[in-house]
């Protein structure tokens, strides 16, 4: 991403510290760019250390500012709380967090253990709630304002076929920022999320369309504006979400998917015509990228 990829103007948030969870990847790293670009002193965890450090070098480099990685994983409560005693301890309060680390892959429901459930949720539903309650707590005890923003999914309003317990868990997610946003509000804590559509990345092509390897999403033609997301699009949007001049918004969800939802209900109801054979290559598909990703984890 480049400045002018940005509507914003330079130091729009200058003297923010931001967290954005699974920020080493993915729409978190480019969420994490924007904020360093616009003057934020920015954090990223994930439980690969190494994915972290490489890319808080590389966007310091490109763009200077201060990004750290911090080796957390958001399903371990003290692991949380260590993480915020070391951001805390450096340089002061976090004004804001971005919930945007998630696990997820197509199953049949009925293939799923409580192990598979559980996977996804504890990531999604529980690790979302955790470190939302961490900074909270602080937050609240210090009297400092911030803002909080989750990565949803539009299958908040509609529900997916074959990704149960993400549905299940970004719905969660969706009522515990409107809920939020009314108890929290008078301590100057605003929470809101975004639902994005399809914007490709290796996480989640590798996990949501298993069989086809790069060329998933090529074929954009059930797509209204005939192309997936650009990932500045979506950094805008979450620029301006983290903005103090957006503070007036709170409580809300918004999608950024071309209508695509509202079209064809932008899941995986297609995949109701897989067969066994079909299924089971994606299992192993997804196992083999799940070992590959286990095996670089220092969290
Ligand atoms: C048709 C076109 C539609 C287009 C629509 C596009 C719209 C896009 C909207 C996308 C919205 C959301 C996207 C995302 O969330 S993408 C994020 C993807 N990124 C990640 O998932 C990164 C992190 N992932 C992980 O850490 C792992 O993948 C995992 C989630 C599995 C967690 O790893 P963990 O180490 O905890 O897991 P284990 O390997 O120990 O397994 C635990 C149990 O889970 C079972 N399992 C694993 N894989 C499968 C599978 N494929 N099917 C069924 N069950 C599975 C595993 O067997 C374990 O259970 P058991 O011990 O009982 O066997
Ligand atoms: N890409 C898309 O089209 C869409 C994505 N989304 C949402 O956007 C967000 C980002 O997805 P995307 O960038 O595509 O996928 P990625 O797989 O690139 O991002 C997921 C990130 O979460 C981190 N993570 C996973 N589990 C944990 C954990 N227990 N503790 C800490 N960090 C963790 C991963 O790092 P590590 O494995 O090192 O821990 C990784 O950096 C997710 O919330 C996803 O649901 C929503 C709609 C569409």
């Amino acid at each position: 991403m480049t400045r002018d990829d940005l509507m914003f103007r330079d130091g729009l948030l200058n003297g923010h510290r931001i967290l954005v969870t699974g920020g080493g990847t993915g729409l978190g790293k480019v969420m994490a760019e924007a904020f360093l670009i616009l003057g934020a002193e920015v954090f990223i965890c994930g439980r690969r250390g190494n994915v972290l450090d490489e890319t808080a070098e590389e966007l310091m480099g490109q763009h200077g500012g201060k990004m750290v990685g911090l080796a957390c994983d958001i399903r371990d409560a003290d692991a949380i709380d260590d993480m915020l005693d070391r951001i805390w301890n450096n340089g002061g309060a976090l004004t804001g967090l971005v919930n945007n680390a998630a696990g997820n892959f197509v199953s049949r429901t009925q293939d799923l253990s409580m192990r598979g459930f559980d996977a996804i949720s504890n990531i999604v539903f529980r690790g979302s709630f955790a470190v939302t309650l961490a900074c909270g707590k602080r937050w609240i005890d210090q009297g400092v304002s911030a803002s909080v923003l989750s990565i949803l999914a539009t299958w908040v309003w509609n529900g997916s076929a074959f990704t149960v317990p993400s549905a299940m868990s970004k719905a969660g997610i969706n009522v515990m920022s409107q809920s939020l946003a009314v108890e929290w509000a008078d301590k100057g804590i605003r929470l809101n999320c975004i639902a994005p559509g399809t914007f490709p990345t290796e996480g989640m092509s590798a996990r949501l369309r298993p069989t086809e390897g790069g060329s998933a999403f090529r074929d954009t033609t059930d797509y209204p504006m005939g192309r997936v997301g650009r990932m500045p699009e979506l950094a805008n949007l979450a620029a301006f979400l983290m903005s103090p001049q957006a503070e007036y918004v709170s409580g809300q969800t918004i999608a950024i998917d071309g209508a695509r939802y509202l079209a064809t209900g932008g899941n995986f109801s297609s995949m109701r015509s897989w067969t066994d054979e079909q299924w089971a290559e994606a299992r192993q598909s997804i196992r083999a990228t799940t070992a590959k990703d286990k095996a670089q984890r220092t969290a």
